[in-house]
């Protein structure tokens, strides 16, 4: 798509040279000849870029730069427009003032009201070339930021549940935000850790500041390293510039540290002298920074568990537990599975133009009977699925996929099953996401059965859950035909 430039200018032929020549150069060119002109064009043709002569009548360059820069009518405050505020449509395009030689003043003054650049008559015309094509790609890629933190923000502003237990946790959660202290979110996966890590953050007095996200699963130790803490220029072999990490982005605002548990213990040392003094240094140097941020992490590890394992550090566990909230697995709330569902199909309907889709009376049962091994995140794919399958506007349950299905080679003997699974070997890595999932859960009940000699108090214990849970887990999987249930 070519990008469009709105030209304003008083002088005729200046206008239909530039005019002439940016068509030529393969822009879309609209023009004005004056500053009211000019602000009208603005909001109707919603230009990428504005090449904005200072000398105009009714409204000078400058006053249109003023008038730019002034909110909207109808959005009050940016917490109120928070949703709003990064859509594209509503970006101020950036601007290129045009002023005559021997009035830099003006060009300052106009920097100072936000002009991303500015140029002198008569103009160069390689110089016009290239500033336009920079503006224009910079106006791109913030383009593309917005649309990309409008998805993130609209993926993440709403909490649904009002299950006791759920009401409960926002509430602490809404409290705990207020106070800098650290909070640790526990879960299993899908519960919804990031989601609450955020709205912490949303809740916040640090709201107005940046929440950054560092995913300690993904990176190997070094890059974590300078992920974290950033480096100096000539730190290592291709360090060419000064690059600051996350901890330093994130000052004034939160870091959210997803996946806690998986970090290693090198690095735990280092992220524990941060939490405990708030200082750092990026690698290659030896100069502290301090930073103001607060700590959010996340982790479906049984961290517990890995402190008495030697995989974690006691110390880091303690600090970054001073207020914990576990995110309860969807099948412990089952109160909550109908408005998720809604909220879910609402949301997939609009996004795919199925407007008017609803759930069966037999889909709605199906899903409460349904396990959710992948919690929530699961039950928005499954509806994001089902919005596209359904042959109909009423979803039934073979749309939705849950019913367990068999796996694609033949199934072994249990216990042979369980001796896989014991040896960590996993047949079922390559089935689709559901039935992998399911055969997954399938081997941990077995296994646990197998190691517990069948008794199924013992087994609950060991996987920590209910054994009434245990029971209709297996019920469900058809485990308790091939297992006698225990006394
Ligand atoms: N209570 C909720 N209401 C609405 N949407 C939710 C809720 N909880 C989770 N979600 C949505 O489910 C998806 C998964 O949630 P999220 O990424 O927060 O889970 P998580 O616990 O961080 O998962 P993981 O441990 O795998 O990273 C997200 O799209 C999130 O917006």
């Amino acid at each position: 798509m070519k990008a469009k430039l709105l030209v304003v200018d008083d002088d005729p032929d200046i206008l239909t040279m530039l005019q002439d020549r940016l068509e030529a150069g393969g822009y879309q060119v609209v023009t004005a000849k004056d500053g009211r002109r000019a602000l009208e064009l603005i909001e109707q043709e919603a230009p990428n870029l504005v090449l904005l002569d200072i000398e105009l009548p009714y409204l000078s360059g400058l006053d249109v730069l003023r008038r730019m820069g002034q909110p909207k009518p109808g959005v009050t405050s940016v917490e109120s427009a928070q949703s709003d505020r990064h859509l594209p449509g509503d970006l101020e395009p950036p601007v290129i003032v045009m002023t005559a030689h021997g009035t830099i003043s003006t060009a300052v003054e106009a920097m100072k009201l936000g002009a991303y650049d500015f140029l002198t008559k008569p103009l160069d015309k390689d110089h016009l070339a290239i500033v336009i094509q920079k503006a224009t790609e910079r106006e791109s890629l913030r383009r593309q930021v917005a649309v990309l933190r409008g998805e993130i923000d609209s993926r993440y502003s709403t909490i649904v549940g009002s299950s006791p237990k759920f009401t409960t946790i926002i509430e602490g959660a809404k409290r705990a935000a207020n106070s800098d202290a650290s909070v640790l979110l526990l879960g299993e996966s899908g519960t919804g850790k990031e989601l609450f890590a955020r709205s912490i953050h949303q809740w916040s007095p640090r709201r107005q500041n940046p929440l950054v996200v560092i995913n300690c699963v993904a990176l190997t130790e070094t890059l974590l390293e300078n992920e974290l803490f950033g480096h100096e220029r000539g730190a290592f072999t291709g360090a060419d510039r000064l690059y600051k990490g996350k901890i330093e982005m994130a000052d004034g605002g939160t870091v959210f540290l997803d996946e806690i548990g998986d970090m290693s213990l090198p690095l735990q040392a280092k992220l524990l002298r941060v939490l405990q003094d708030r200082e750092f240094q990026r690698v290659g140097s030896t100069k502290t920074i301090s930073v103001n941020i607060r700590v959010i992490a996340a982790t479906n590890r049984d961290l517990k568990q890995a402190v008495k394992a030697g995989q974690f550090r006691e110390d880091l566990y303690f600090r970054l537990n001073v207020i914990n909230f576990t995110l309860p697995p969807l099948r412990e709330r089952p109160d909550d599975i109908p408005a998720l569902a809604e909220f879910f199909l609402k949301r997939h309907s609009l996004e795919s133009k199925h407007a008017g889709m609803k759930l069966s009376a037999s889909a709605k049962a199906a899903m409460l009977s349904y396990a959710w091994p992948g919690n929530i995140r699961e039950l928005d794919n499954t509806i994001a699925r089902a919005v596209v399958l359904s042959p109909s506007e009423e979803i039934e349950p073979e749309s939705l996929g849950l019913t367990p299905t068999e796996p694609a080679h033949p199934p072994a003997p249990v216990r042979e099953q369980a001796d896989q699974s014991s040896a960590q070997t996993f047949p079922y890595m390559n089935l689709p996401y559901h039935q992998s999932m399911e055969e997954h859960s399938r081997m941990l009940i077995l296994r646990a059965l197998k190691q517990s000699g069948g008794n199924q108090t013992k087994a609950a214990e060991q996987l920590h859950l209910q054994r009434t849970y245990l029971a209709r887990l297996m019920r469900q999987k058809n485990l308790d035909k091939e297992l006698p249930a225990d006394s």
